[in-house]
């Protein structure tokens, strides 16, 4: 049986770091939602073993690849004899706060979930998606939804209301890891406020939406990489109505209620950042719409 999967990347429209703890990981509390930029990852039963190709160079093409690692969980964690070539149709920046490599990884385990019949839970599938990375389990449900802890504990909310994302992607990537170790937590930040942010989604209300974005993250990756407080400026400048980075960077996010505005913006940016995307929210379309499972 062969299986194709979309997976979308995510933003956090909210961002809060809440304390470090004991196991070295951050105790955060973020609003995220799915957006339709997507990788495909396409999946084909072969006799034994896993094989991974991918449409882009940038991604690792072993166990260090979080699909073939997703992949392995499965394989030994049920003893699956069986074996697959995962192929990823790369879309989503790579290094990028987009969550690609997690997007993969939980569509990943959702294909070979059916292919394999599994008969795993979609809760089943976010508990073993954390052992892959902490945006895994949001990846997995999809949505739009309030993360704690790791980013594990999900509480869905409504979307946002329907408009255009724009996204510019600098040059380099970035490390998570590096971007939590520089955070300084004795710093006065500013806080985002989840309340008022999921007011607004309740309510419908865009002009509360882009008010309300926030990211604790942004300052720390902005000081060390000064270009994303400059895209940051642009798309404000070219007239985004809401405008962050998302997630540990770099890729900065701006909201837009009019396609002809969302093209201006585009077209405004495409002169100072080579990867600049407009795309739709998902947002909670993507569950009965997308999903996203198609056997071919
Ligand atoms: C920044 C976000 O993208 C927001 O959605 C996520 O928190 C990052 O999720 P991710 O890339 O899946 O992160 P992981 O692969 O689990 O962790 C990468 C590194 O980020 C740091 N990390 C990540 C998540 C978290 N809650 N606290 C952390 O301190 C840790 O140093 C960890 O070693
Ligand atoms: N399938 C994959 N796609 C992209 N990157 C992958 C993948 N598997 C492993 N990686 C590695 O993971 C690292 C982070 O890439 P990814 O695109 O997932 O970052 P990100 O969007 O910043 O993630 P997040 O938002 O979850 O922090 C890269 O350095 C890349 O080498």
């Amino acid at each position: 049986m062969d299986i194709s999967v979309k997976a979308p990347a995510k933003i956090n429209l909210t961002l809060d770091v809440l304390h470090k703890r004991p196991d070295g990981y951050h105790e955060l509390e973020m609003v995220m939602t799915t957006i339709d930029l997507a990788d495909r990852i396409d999946l084909t039963e072969i006799s034994g073993g896993i094989q991974l190709e991918s449409t882009s160079g940038f991604i690792p093409f072993d166990d260090r690849n979080l699909a073939y690692r997703a992949a392995a969980l499965l394989q030994q964690r049920f003893s699956v004899k069986k074996g697959v070539r995962i192929l990823i149709h790369k879309e989503i920046p790579v290094a990028a706060g987009l969550a690609g490599g997690s997007s993969d990884a939980a569509a990943t385990l959702k294909g070979l979930n059916k292919m394999w019949n599994l008969g795993l839970s979609t809760e089943e599938l976010a508990q073993l998606g954390l052992e892959l990375g902490s945006d895994v389990p949001f990846c997995v449900k999809g949505g739009t939804a309030i993360a704690r802890g790791r980013g594990e504990h999900l509480t869905p909310i409504a979307p946002p209301p329907p408009c255009w994302v724009v996204l510019a992607k600098p040059q380099h990537g970035v490390s998570t890891a590096e971007v939590f170790g520089a955070l300084d937590l004795a710093e006065k930040r500013d806080q985002p406020n989840l309340d008022a942010m999921v007011n607004a989604l309740e309510h419908r209300d865009f002009t509360g939406v882009c008010a309300n974005l926030s990211n604790v993250l942004e300052q720390v990756t902005l000081s060390t990489y000064p270009q994303v407080g400059k895209l940051k400026e642009r798309m404000d400048t070219f007239g985004a109505e809401g405008v962050l980075m998302s997630g540990s960077g770099p890729t900065v996010f701006g909201l837009v209620s009019r396609e002809s505005l969302a093209r201006r913006v585009v077209n405004g940016l495409r002169g100072f950042c080579r990867q600049v995307y407009a795309v739709r929210m998902l947002g909670g379309l993507e569950a009965p719409l997308l999903d996203k499972i198609r056997t071919k």
